[in-house]
This record gives structure tokens, sequence and C-alpha cells, in this order.
């Protein structure tokens, strides 16, 4: 490629007015969540994967867990698998839990490095499984109505919450110049494999790695109020009052659990944002007032 002069002059326009963003950002950890909605088309699957790129060129350590939830629930259609959710986990029986595993540590993932790598990054694919890197254990649910005297255990089947991540690998990964790219599969104390919803994997990475920011990208323009508006900025205590309200609700209570136990665990921000809009991530990064909601420890 040759710039002629014109583009050599945008260029440097461009790329002065990023960097004091960049110097912020240079050498810390950004922990990117790629929800399942937000690979629908290949105008954003390319942005995303160009973002990713540009990150790492200028030196800021890009770490991608992905989800595929859509992906999941078209193959099981496909096999005849009846699949259903209970408070945003996809209930997972040792049928559910292969094509859970092959699509989301095969398919998905060697997809999303190989779209990285497309755009002249080195990204390496991991599921939990590679060095352990998620230890997981069983998510227990349970369930309360004003009617019940105690709490009643449901069983979601092979669903699982992260007991610890192997941050030496990632360390080790990232200043190696590669970029991880984790599909959310758990491995338990025998070996057995568990789903783990994307958004909760994305959370505990980002509180091992102590990163920046952790970004979750989602189907939606942030985490709305009754009224259908965007809230930009909140604080634990309003997260709980919408909870408790019913306002969030959905696959949206994991994504604010754990954009809440992150900030409280020393991650400077979270924030949930539009993954249908192209280049979001830059757009988070690069702009003073950023997009869809911020999530801090106050
Ligand atoms: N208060 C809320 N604001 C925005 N979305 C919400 C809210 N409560 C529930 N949701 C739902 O959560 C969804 C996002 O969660 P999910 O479908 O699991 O996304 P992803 O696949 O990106 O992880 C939204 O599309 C919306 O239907
Ligand atoms: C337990 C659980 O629900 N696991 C999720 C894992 C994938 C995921 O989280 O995908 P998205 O981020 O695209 O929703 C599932 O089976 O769909």
């Amino acid at each position: 490629m040759t710039l002629n002069r014109q583009d050599a002059a945008h260029v440097a326009e461009v790329l002065s007015e990023a960097l004091p963003y960049i110097r912020r950002f240079v050498g810390q950890t950004l922990v990117i969540k790629y929800g399942g909605h937000a690979m629908e088309s290949e105008e954003l699957k390319n942005g995303f994967a160009r973002d990713i790129v540009l990150m790492k060129a200028v030196g800021i350590n890009p770490v991608v867990v992905h989800g595929g939830g859509p992906q999941i629930g078209e193959l099981l259609k496909r096999l005849n698998i009846e699949s259903r959710f209970v408070d945003g986990m996809r209930v997972t029986d040792s049928q559910t839990m292969d094509v859970v595993e092959m699509v989301l540590g095969g398919l998905v993932n060697k997809s999303i490095v190989n779209l990285i790598n497309s755009h002249g990054g080195s990204a390496i694919g991991l599921t939990g499984k590679d060095a352990r890197l998620i230890r997981a254990r069983k998510l227990k649910v349970t369930r309360q109505t004003p009617e019940m005297t105690k709490p009643e255990i449901i069983d979601i089947g092979q669903v699982g919450e992260v007991a610890s991540i192997n941050k030496d690998l990632l360390h080790m990964m990232v200043q190696g110049d590669f970029i991880p790219v984790i599909a959310p599969i758990g491995v338990g104390a025998d070996g057995e494999s568990y789903n783990i919803n994307a958004d909760l994997v994305a959370g505990k990475v980002a509180e091992a790695l102590n990163a920046e920011k952790l970004l979750l990208l989602t189907d939606i323009a942030g985490l709305m109020d009754k009224q259908g508006n965007v809230l930009t900025g909140l604080n634990t205590e309003q997260v709980d009052a919408l909870i408790e309200d019913g306002t969030i609700y959905g696959g949206m209570l994991p994504k604010i659990g754990c954009a809440l136990d992150a900030v409280q665990a020393g991650v400077r921000s979270a924030h949930i944002i539009d993954g249908r809009v192209p280049n979001a991530v830059l757009l988070e990064i690069f702009t003073d007032s950023g997009v869809g909601t911020l999530i801090t420890n106050s």
C-alpha cells in the first residue's frame, strides 16, 4: 500500500488526536467480551478484528473472551435438542455440553482467531481446558418466592462458575505479543467440562489480570431503564435497585453481576457497549464520552 500526500496528512491528523488516548492505555490490559450477537455480520466481525489488532499494534494488550449463544442455539435446533435458560444461563445436560464444547471451542473460537490473524494479529485460541486456564465448579442456582419458607435449589446441569484463572499462562501470551482468545468452557477437578456464561469468564479474567477495563459487547445500546433510556453511568447501589424492581432481567443479569464483581475486585471500570455499532471497541477507548453504560465501584 502506498499513501498519497492527502492520505498521509489524514493519518497524521487522526494519529495525533488519538495519541493522548493511546498514551493512557499503553501497557494496560483490556478484557473484551465479544458476544454472539455482535458477530452477526461480516462488517461487524471485520471491524472488531481490526480494532483488536490496532490496539495491540499501539501497545495496548487486548484479551478476548467470546460467547456464541446464538450459534449454540442454531446447532441445537438443527439437532432437535431443546434448550432453555434459567436466569440467563443455559440448562446444560451432557448432550448439550457436547454441542457447547464443539461450537464454542471449535467453530466460534477458531473463526475469531482466524479473523484476527487475517487482519495481521497473532491470536491464540484457548478453552479453559488448555493448561487448565479456567478451573470451574458447578454453579449453584437457588430460587425463593415470597410464598416459600426456604430457597429451592435448581439443578441446571453442567453449568459452571469460575474457581480460578491460570493467569501465568495469559501473562506469558500477552508478554509474547500474542492475543489470547478464550472460549468460556471450564474444567472441573475431575476433568469434567463446564459451560460457563461468557460474561462471567470475562469478568474473572479481568479480575485475575488486574485489567484497566472490562468491555462487554452486547446486542443493545447499554443498560436501559424501564422507559428505554440508556443509563450512562451507574454505581453498585443503583444497580441493586434496578435488579430488585425487575428493570434488569435475563441475559443482562450475569452481565451486570460480573461487571460489579470486577470493579469491586479492582478492575478500574466496566462498560456495557453496543456490539452492533461498527468499531465499538475503538469508539469506547478513543472518545471522552465513551459509548453505552459505564459501571464503577462507588
Ligand atoms: N435493563 C436492561 N437493559 C438492557 N437490556 C436488558 C435489560 N434487562 C434485560 N436485558 C436483556 O439483556 C439482553 C443482553 O443479554 P444477552 O442476550 O445475554 O447478550 P449477549 O448475548 O450479548 O451476552 C438484551 O438484549 C435485553 O434483551
Ligand atoms: C451457561 C451459559 O448460558 N453459557 C452460554 C455460553 C455462551 C455465551 O455466554 O454466549 P453469549 O455471550 O453469546 O450469550 C451458553 O450456553 O449460551
